[in-house]
Formats: structure tokens, C-alpha cells, sequence
């Protein structure tokens, strides 16, 4: 059958079964490698081909824009699959009017007003966070637990409505490492074709300790919703206490109330837990573990976030309003050139359910379309210096093309959390900014970096923060 996608270039294909020997047994580190080799040896198109399977690798920024904001291709390709055992078909991986459903259900959760209350939270995690920097007294500390501690408990707060017992964060530890263990399985998974089918996988050594992971993350959704459950009734939710915020709204309390009106059940409550936990805090870590990385080494840039503080909040000590958030636009800049650098979601992958144009190339149903979100924000002709970290060109109109920069991906499978995202990384900025200058492992070292379903740095990260 004659396929325009077969002309594309790429790594030489077999005939029959195309590249599986490309990536067969390829660790997280050689698989991020050889995605910016193909980048660097194909272009901005290139298709890599796993039997019948024909997938359009793209970075270019006109082909990102027509990918992400078409209104029908939707749909989540292959390796998200392997996902769906955790996740369910939560509002990340479902599709159809499954997905239209469930948007419209969880999108309430977002609004400003909710937001505002949950900024509270962040706050106050944030200032926890303080405090525990502040007792390693100067020493390096391995950045990722600290942050992730921080984030899980904010998710789960928020969106939950439950607080995490900090005497019991053994649970806690075994859910975060659970999840982290299930992104280096999934890759592993990826990249062994036998793997792929259902059946074989859960009979090699690598399925069971897959199923042992999903055991932990799952018992510790259920015990959230359980917990929600007991002190949740009808139409109480939407009570929010006008002073001290206590009684906040939760995502989950949406979910609830969605499911006294029957528009969802409970393993579709599940489904989106599990997806909102993992979503809505591993993403935010990284992003933070990543600025912090960055802003150790580069002291001026901590130092005008630090004026900015003092200009926007003053002295006083205050909790930030909305309103003192929205106007800290250098920190903004920060986060997002933090983003650019290092988008917590490097790659994202398509399944064309509908024959489209990518500009002049048909591309026919069947096909898979992998968006690289990592190349896309490192690209000369978008970005001068691509490599330098210079949150000032964010605020010096540099950036101009509107998918130019898209770590949350943009089009209709947008990110629901990201305003959330982008309040509680200012939140937990400002709280270490304001108290601490930081100091770097290494001046000027970049870390190496992994393909897995986040970016992620091969070695811990670490970082020494000193009180002002
Ligand atoms: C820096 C932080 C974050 C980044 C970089 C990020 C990035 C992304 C990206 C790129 C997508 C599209 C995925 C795809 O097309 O496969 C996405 C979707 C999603 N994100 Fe985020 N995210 C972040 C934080 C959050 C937070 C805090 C939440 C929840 C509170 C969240 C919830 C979701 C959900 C539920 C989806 C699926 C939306 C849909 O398909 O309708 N994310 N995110």
C-alpha cells in the first residue's frame, strides 16, 4: 500500500518489521539520545516504523500547530496504553465523547474562585517546605523527595480534599516511589516488543513487579476517596468558608456530587484520581527540581526574583493574593524559560483517527504522530541561544509564535491543571527565594537526562540552600 509517510526519512527500515531493532533494549539514557540523534540526522519529520505501525516524528513548529489544535484527532496513541492498567481511561487517556464528558465535568475545578482557595494550601505547604530546608542547616539536599513531598501533599489537599498524615508518610514514600518505579518499568516496556502484548507481560518478572506498584498507587487513591467519602454529603460542597477558607471545594467533591447525579460511577471517580494525583503533582516537582537546578547557578537571577518579592509583597511577611501572583511577571518568566528548558512532558503522541494535511503532507488514518516538545523548545530558528537559560526572553518579546513554547501542549487536550501548576510553582519559588540563596553541586554542570514518560535527570539533583 502506498503511504506518503514511507518517502519520509528516518533510520533505515527492515522490511517487515521496520526498527524494532532500533530501540530493542534501549535504556531510559540511550533512547533520549538516539530521539536527539534522529532530530539532528532526519530533520523536522522523520517516521520511525515498528511493523505496520508508521509513526511521524515532528518538532516543527507550523506541524506542531496543526497536530495540537485539530479538533478531531484527539486520540492518544500507543504507548499511553500501556498506561491505562494505572490510569483507567481518565481525562488523560480516554477519548471520544467519554473524554468530552468528563472534561466538561472536571473543568468547574479550575475556576478562579477554587483556585484562589487552593492557593491557601500551597501556601502553606510552600512554608512547610521553608521549614525543612531550613533544618538541613546548610547542607546539599537531594532535591526531588523534598519537592515531591511538598507537591503530593498540595494534590491531595486540593484536589482531594484529604490531608496526608505527615506521621504516617511511609505511605506517602511508597506511593511517590511506586510511581516512579511504574515510569521506569513502562519505558522498559516500551522498548521490548514481546512486552507489548497483555498476556506475555504479566508472566515475565517485569509485569509482577508492574502489578505490586499499581497495588500501592491504587490503595492509596481508594483510602483518598474512602476518606472524602465519610464526611462528603450533597450539596454541602459547595459551602466554602468565606474566612478561613477551611472548608475548601475539592475536585473530588465534583466527582461526588457528578456521581449523585449518575454521570459518573466509582471507577470512574478512581480513574480520575489516579490520573489527577500523578498529573497534578510529578509534573510539578520536576518543573521545580529544575528551577531550583537553574537558579543555583545563576545567583543574579535569584537575586531579582528575590526584588521582585520585596517589590510586589514587601517586607511584611504576608501570604501572596491572587492578585500579588499574577503581577510577579520575572518569576513567570523564570518558570517558563524553566519549562522551555526542561518541559516536565517532553513528548506527546497522537493516533490519527481522521486522514489529515500536516501542511503538504497527507497523513492517513492509522498513522501515530509524536510531538517532541523537548526539540521543539530548543530550536535555533525559534529560540536565539537555544541552550542558555534567559528568562529575559520571555519578557523582550522574543518569543512570538504562539507554539513556539507549549509544555502544556495547547488545542483541546490542553492541560486542565495548568494555571494550578503555574500557581503553586510561584508559590514554592517564592517561599525558597525569599528565604534561602542557593548554591549549586557543580558550577555550570547540566545534568544528563532520560526518556521516560517525564523528563527526568539520570542522577539525583542536588542543591544548597543558605538562609538570607
Ligand atoms: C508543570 C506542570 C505540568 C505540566 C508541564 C503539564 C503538562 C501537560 C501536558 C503536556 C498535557 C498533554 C498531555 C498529552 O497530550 O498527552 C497535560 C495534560 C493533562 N494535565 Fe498537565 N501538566 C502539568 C501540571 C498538571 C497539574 C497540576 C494537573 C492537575 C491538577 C494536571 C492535569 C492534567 C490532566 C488531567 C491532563 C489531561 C487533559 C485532557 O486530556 O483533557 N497537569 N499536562
Amino acid at each position: 500500500e502506498d503511504n506518503p509517510l514511507d518517502k519520509l526519512p528516518g533510520p533505515p527500515r527492515r522490511p517487515i518489521i521496520g526498527n524494532v531493532f532500533e530501540f530493542l533494549n534501549a535504556t531510559p539514557r540511550e533512547l533520549f539520545l538516539k530521539l536527539r540523534l534522529f532530530t539532528k540526522l532526519y530533520g523536522d519529520r522523520y517516521v520511525v516504523k515498528i511493523f505496520s505501525r508508521r509513526i511521524l516524528h515532528i518538532h516543527g513548529v507550523k506541524d506542531v500547530e496543526i497536530v495540537l489544535s485539530h479538533s478531531k484527532n484527539i486520540t492518544k496513541s500507543k504507548p499511553y496504553t500501556f498506561l491505562e492498567a494505572w490510569l483507567g481511561t481518565g481525562l488523560l487517556l480516554s477519548t471520544g465523547s467519554k473524554w468530552h464528558k468528563r472534561r466538561k465535568i472536571l473543568t468547574p475545578t479550575f475556576h478562579f474562585n477554587i483556585l484562589k482557595g487552593f492557593t491557601m494550601v500551597m501556601e502553606e505547604r510552600s512554608r512547610a517546605l521553608v521549614e525543612k530546608l531550613k533544618a538541613m542547616d546548610g547542607n546539599e539536599v537531594n532535591l526531588l523527595p523534598y519537592i515531591s513531598d511538598c507537591t503530593l501533599c498540595t494534590i491531595c489537599e486540593t484536589a482531594m480534599g484529604t490531608q496526608l498524615d505527615l506521621d504516617k508518610s511511609s505511605a506517602n514514600v511508597k506511593y511517590k516511589n511506586a510511581i516512579i518505579e511504574i515510569g521506569s518499568l513502562l519505558l522498559s516496556r516500551l522498548t521490548k516488543v514481546w512486552l507489548h502484548n497483555e498476556f506475555l507481560f504479566r508472566k515475565f518478572p517485569i509485569g509482577r513487579q508492574f502489578e505490586k506498584c499499581l497495588h500501592t498507587v491504587h490503595s492509596f487513591a481508594d483510602n483518598v476517596i474512602m476518606e472524602r467519602k465519610k464526611t462528603w454529603k450533597a450539596g454541602e460542597q459547595t459551602v466554602i468558608d468565606e474566612i478561613g477558607m477551611k472548608k475548601r471545594l475539592a475536585m473530588l467533591d465534583l466527582l461526588l456530587e457528578a456521581e449523585s447525579k449518575q454521570e459518573i460511577d466509582l471507577e470512574g471517580i478512581r480513574e480520575e484520581v489516579n490520573t489527577f494525583m500523578f498529573e497534578g503533582h510529578d509534573t510539578t516537582a520536576m518543573a521545580i527540581v529544575f528551577g531550583l537546578m537553574l537558579l543555583a547557578d545563576h545567583q543574579e537571577i535569584q537575586d531579582r526574583i528575590y526584588e521582585e518579592c520585596q517589590k510586589v509583597l514587601g517586607d511584611f511577611d504576608h501570604q501572596p493574593t491572587m492578585s500579588n501572583l499574577a503581577d510577579m511577571k520575572y518569576l513567570e518568566a523564570v518558570i517558563k524559560e524553566t519549562l522551555r528548558l526542561y518541559p516536565s512532558v517532553p513528548f506527546i503522541a497522537r493516533k490519527v483517527t481522521e486522514d489529515f494535511m500536516l501542511d503538504d503532507l497527507p497523513v492517513k488514518k492509522g498513522a501515530e504522530v509524536a510531538v517532541h516538545i523537548y526539540d521543539l523548545h530548543r530550536r535555533p530558528d525559534l529560540y536565539k541561544n537555544p541552550e542558555e537559560f534567559r528568562p529575559d526572553r520571555f519578557l523582550n518579546g522574543e518569543v512570538i509564535h504562539p507554539y513556539a513554547f507549549v509544555p502544556f501542549s495547547a488545542g483541546p487536550r490542553n492541560c486542565i491543571g495548568q494555571r494550578f501548576a503555574m500557581l503553586e510553582m510561584k508559590c514554592v519559588l517564592i517561599g525558597i527565594c525569599r528565604n534561602f540563596r542557593l548554591f549549586p553541586h557543580v558550577k555550570g554542570a547540566k545534568p544528563l537526562l532520560l526518556a521516560d514518560i517525564l523528563l527526568r535527570p539520570a542522577e539525583p539533583l542536588f542543591v544548597k540552600f543558605v538562609q538570607r
